[in-house]
């Protein structure tokens, strides 16, 4: 369903690429894994497939491709329209993601309200599902709830609530997991895995840890410096690594996580 094609991403404000020529692609319903240490371009990669780089900002050449419709040269209205709808993000931190004054239920809501002609009720309706999807305890109380009133693990679930309220075709999950605590991580990604089970929504998650994309991808993409180094099935890349730099991460993982 996504297809990047040769994609390259240079910033105005730098001298080299941040993306150097990448391709990858994501089936329909699959968690592809995007791997690789801080600064290899995997958050430069997820804002362009959200149309979150503008030319404003950034050089950019290749193909972006959802169902075969070319996102990089889509025009802002139409990026937009595929914006939380189509393709909705989840990132590290959701606090940054939220906004302070505004109670947790019009935050889920808010792509409905800008994306459907839903009634106040009907948004209310599906925003109250999305929060029992994720599984919130008493997500009544949640909906009237402000950001600072949940802990930290709460937070990224209503994001993912808020993410999953339009029934997105792709989400793009940015270290979504990475500030928390290693309980809350793996509710979250067994969260994931159901969501995508059960709604079929294909997933590109995005992690520094090769030992959670084991847990939860079917494929992965290794990327180094701009560039994508080995593609392949989850345990192929585990066991049998091929570039020298899917060696170095996997080594660098400690040893009683290997197996
Ligand atoms: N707004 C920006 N302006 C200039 N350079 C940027 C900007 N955002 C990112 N970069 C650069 O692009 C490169 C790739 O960054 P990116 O955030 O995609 O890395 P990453 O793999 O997601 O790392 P991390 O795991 O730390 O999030 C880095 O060299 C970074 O400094």
């Amino acid at each position: 369903m996504l297809e990047i094609k040769d994609l390259h991403v240079q910033f105005h404000t730098s001298d080299h690429e941040a993306v150097r020529g990448i391709d990858l692609t994501v089936q329909d319903g699959e968690i592809m894994g995007l791997v690789g240490e801080s600064g290899s371009g995997k958050t430069v990669t997820a804002m362009m497939v959200s149309g979150l780089l503008r030319p404003e900002q950034a050089d950019f050449r290749g193909r972006i491709l959802l169902d075969g419709e070319d996102l990089l040269h889509a025009g802002g209205q139409r990026i937009r329209a595929i914006q939380g709808k189509d393709i909705c993000v989840v990132f590290q931190e959701p606090m940054s993601a939220m906004d302070p004054t505004m109670r947790i239920g019009k935050q889920v809501e808010e792509c409905l309200r800008v994306h459907t002609d839903l009634s106040a009720q009907e948004r209310r309706q599906r925003a109250l599902q999305a929060l029992r999807d994720v599984e919130l305890p008493d997500p009544e109380g949640v909906y009237r709830k402000y950001p600072h009133e949940l802990s930290g693990g709460m937070l990224q679930r209503v994001m993912i609530a808020a993410a999953i309220v339009a029934r997105p075709r792709l989400l793009l999950a940015d270290e979504p997991t990475t500030a928390l605590d290693v309980t809350i991580q793996a509710q979250i990604l067994a969260l994931l895995k159901r969501l995508n089970r059960e709604m079929g929504m294909s997933i590109l998650f995005i992690s520094h840890n090769l030992h959670v994309v084991r847990k939860l991808c079917t494929r992965v993409a290794v990327m180094e410096k701009g560039r994508i180094v080995e593609t392949g099935p989850v345990d192929q890349i585990f066991f049998h690594p091929q570039a020298p730099y899917t060696q170095r991460l996997i080594a660098a993982i400690p040893t009683r996580r290997k197996l």
